[in-house]
């Protein structure tokens, strides 16, 4: 069974993902990790990102690894972790730039239609693009500034700023961030961790 949980950025949803992941004893797919490595790679090399020439042969020539697991998932260059370097501001700065361009976003796609199933999958396109026949589907929302606000914990900015990083984001991931149809949308805003959890394991067909 694949399980799809999208939603707008810091919405919760990796946190959520894995909660779910758990619970089912199946691991949980971050896609958002992958642009990020992009990303991050880009950078490094000092590329300019909007050109997409040059970064997708630098990503052909640097194999990238996800490795999915339901406790977080780690990315791999060789034997390199770059997990702990993703979620920077720097990263979240430029991220959406990257993922605009459509040989980025197939480079990704390949990546996680080769995974095995069963999993939680969580990005933006998760149930509209990569996985449209996913059991179920989840999207998760929660206003700019209760999304801010939590994030804050995790980020050397204050809310305000953080808060506005995050409405560009939004903007900038517009065109890949809407809704299946068939998902179950969730304000994740009055709800607790667990309670976006529980909601989702209770609507989850049943085996
Ligand atoms: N319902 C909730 N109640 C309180 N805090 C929450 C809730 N959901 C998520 N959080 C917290 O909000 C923060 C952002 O969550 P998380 O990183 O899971 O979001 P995300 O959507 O995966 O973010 P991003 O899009 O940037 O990858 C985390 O600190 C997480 O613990
Ligand atoms: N399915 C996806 C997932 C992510 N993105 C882009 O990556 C950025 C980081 O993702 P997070 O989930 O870690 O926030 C996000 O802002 C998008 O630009 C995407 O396009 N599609």
């Amino acid at each position: 069974m694949i399980v799809t949980i999208d939603g707008v950025a810091a919405s919760g949803k990796s946190s959520v993902a894995s909660g779910v992941a758990r619970a089912l004893g199946v691991p949980y797919v971050s896609s958002g990790l992958l642009y990020r490595a992009a990303t991050l790679l880009g950078q490094q090399a000092a590329l300019d990102l909007r050109e997409v020439t040059g970064l997708i042969s630098h990503l052909q020539a640097h194999a990238l690894r996800l490795e999915p697991l339901s406790e977080g998932n780690r990315v791999w260059l060789g034997e390199q972790d770059l997990t702990g370097d993703l979620h920077s501001t720097q990263v979240d700065r430029d991220v959406s730039v990257v993922a605009a361009h459509p040989e980025v976003r197939a480079w990704v796609d390949e990546q996680l239609r080769a995974l095995p199933a069963p999993f939680v999958a969580e990005g933006r396109d998760m149930g509209t693009n990569v996985f449209p026949q996913a059991a179920a589907k989840f999207y998760l929302t929660a206003s700019p500034r209760v999304r801010a606000e939590r994030r804050a914990h995790e980020r050397p900015e204050d809310v305000a700023a953080i808060e506005a990083a995050l409405v560009e984001r939004d903007t900038l991931d517009t065109t890949q961030s809407a809704p299946a149809e068939d998902a179950r949308v969730i304000d994740t805003g009055p709800l607790s961790l667990q309670g976006v959890i529980e909601t989702i394991l209770s609507t989850l067909p049943k085996k």
